[in-house]
Parts: structure tokens; C-alpha cells; sequence
């Protein structure tokens, strides 16, 4: 793993003309203060809970092997600001580096979730390249049930409202979880490289007729 301390769109974004020469996604992830942001980065990078992550802002870069393939993710985990209004909790900067986002709030933390629903609005209503940015919603610590304050049901019907993926996970309880959301937002983030491309695989074409006809892909 290597940590890097300082976002740069020269050292991890897109070449000039927009395009991936390698097998790289920058991946940001966005959300209220301890909604467990940094436990997912490092559940996936490392597969361990560690509890306390402390605050910092960092682009985390890591390679993993799927499908035979290397693909090499760079992982924003960013701090939520804690004088600025919602509005300002996006940087123009942070969603043009960003091929894909994950939008994180825990589920015993209302407000965490109403952050969430505003971070998307912001993204997709933005007006720029960036609105179409493919995006998962996460509600983290599912462990906590006893707590719970936003239904899965509630989480799952604002993803879809956005066009969103949605996942509801524990970050403490298991790496698999955490694994599925970081894998899907990658698929969906060939897509709309291949959409972009005017190529739509077949997988495209499944994902679009089971969207029209309400199959559930998790
Ligand atoms: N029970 C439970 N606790 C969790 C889970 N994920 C994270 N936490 C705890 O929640 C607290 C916040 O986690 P962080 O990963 O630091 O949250 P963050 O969103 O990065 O927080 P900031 O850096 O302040 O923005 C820590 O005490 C974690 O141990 C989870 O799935 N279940």
C-alpha cells in the first residue's frame, strides 16, 4: 500500500484528453464526519478493522487483481468540513479527479444521511461532465441495529432515485461487504467508460434491460 499525502489530479487523474492509458479508478469517497469513511478505505486495502483512524485527508493508492486483470485503484478518503455550509462539501476539484464516488452515512445517524442526499444532489444536478459520475451509496455499520435510524428501504429507494448503486455494510463485521461495494463501483465505472466510448458490452445491455424491468442485481 502506499499513502500518499497530497491529492493531485497531475499524479493520479485523467491525461489531457480525458482518457485511461492504464487500468487505473480513482475513487472518491465522500460523507458526514464518523460515518466510517476511513474504515472502509482501510478494510479495503489491508481487509482489517482497526477501530480508531484519526483525521486525515489522503489519496491512497493500492493494486488488486480481478478477473486476471491488475487494475489500480486511487482512493480519496476525504475529511467532511466541518465550518463550511453542505453546499461547499464538494470540491470542483475532488469529482473532476473522480471516475467513480462513494457516498457513505452510517445508519444510526439521520443526519449523516440527509449529508448524503445532499452530496448527490450537489454531484447531480452540478450541470458538468461530472453530474454523470457513477455513483454507490453506502449505509455502514449495519452492525448496529439496535440504533438504527434510517431504514434500508428508505436508503435504498433515494439510491435509486439518483441513479445510484446502494449497499448496506459494516465496515467492523466484514471485508466482504466492503469488497462488493469497491467491485461494483468499478464495473459500473467501465460502463461508463464503454458508454463514453459508444461501446455498451453485454453486460451493459443486461444491467439496462434488468433496470427497466426491476430486477434486483445484488
Ligand atoms: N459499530 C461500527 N463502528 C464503525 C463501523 N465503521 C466505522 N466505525 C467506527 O466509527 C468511527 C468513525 O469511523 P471513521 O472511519 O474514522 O469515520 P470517518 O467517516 O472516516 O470519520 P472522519 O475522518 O471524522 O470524517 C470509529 O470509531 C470507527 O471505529 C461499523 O461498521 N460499525
Amino acid at each position: 500500500m502506499v499513502v500518499q499525502d497530497k491529492p493531485s489530479s497531475r499524479q493520479y487523474g485523467k491525461t489531457m484528453d480525458g482518457n485511461h492509458h492504464k487500468a487505473e479508478a480513482n475513487i472518491l469517497l465522500l460523507g458526514a464526519l464518523n460515518v466510517g469513511k476511513s474504515a472502509l478505505t482501510v478494510r479495503f486495502l489491508t481487509r482489517r478493522f482497526i477501530g480508531e483512524y484519526g483525521d486525515i485527508e489522503s489519496i491512497y493508492s493500492h493494486i488488486d487483481k480481478i478477473d486476471g486483470r491488475e487494475i489500480s485503484f486511487n482512493i480519496w478518503d476525504s475529511l467532511y468540513p466541518q465550518s463550511c455550509e453542505t453546499t461547499d462539501s464538494i470540491s470542483e476539484k475532488q469529482l473532476q479527479w473522480a471516475d467513480g464516488v462513494i457516498l457513505v452515512y452510517s445508519i444510526c445517524d439521520r443526519s449523516s444521511f440527509e449529508v448524503v442526499r445532499q452530496q448527490v444532489q450537489l454531484i447531480r444536478q452540478s450541470g458538468k461532465l461530472s453530474a454523470n459520475v457513477p455513483i454507490i451509496i453506502v449505509g455502514n455499520k449495519r452492525d448496529l441495529q439496535h440504533q438504527r435510524a434510517v431504514s434500508s428501504e428508505e436508503g435504498r429507494l433515494s439510491a435509486l432515485s439518483a441513479d445510484c448503486g446502494f449497499f448496506e455494510i459494516s465496515a467492523a463485521e466484514t471485508y466482504h461487504g466492503v469488497l462488493l461495494v469497491f467491485h461494483e463501483l468499478l464495473d459500473l465505472i467501465r460502463e461508463s467508460r464503454a458508454v463514453k466510448k459508444g461501446v455498451t458490452g453485454i453486460k451493459g445491455i443486461v444491467r439496462s434491460v434488468s433496470a427497466v424491468f426491476g430486477k434486483k442485481r445484488e
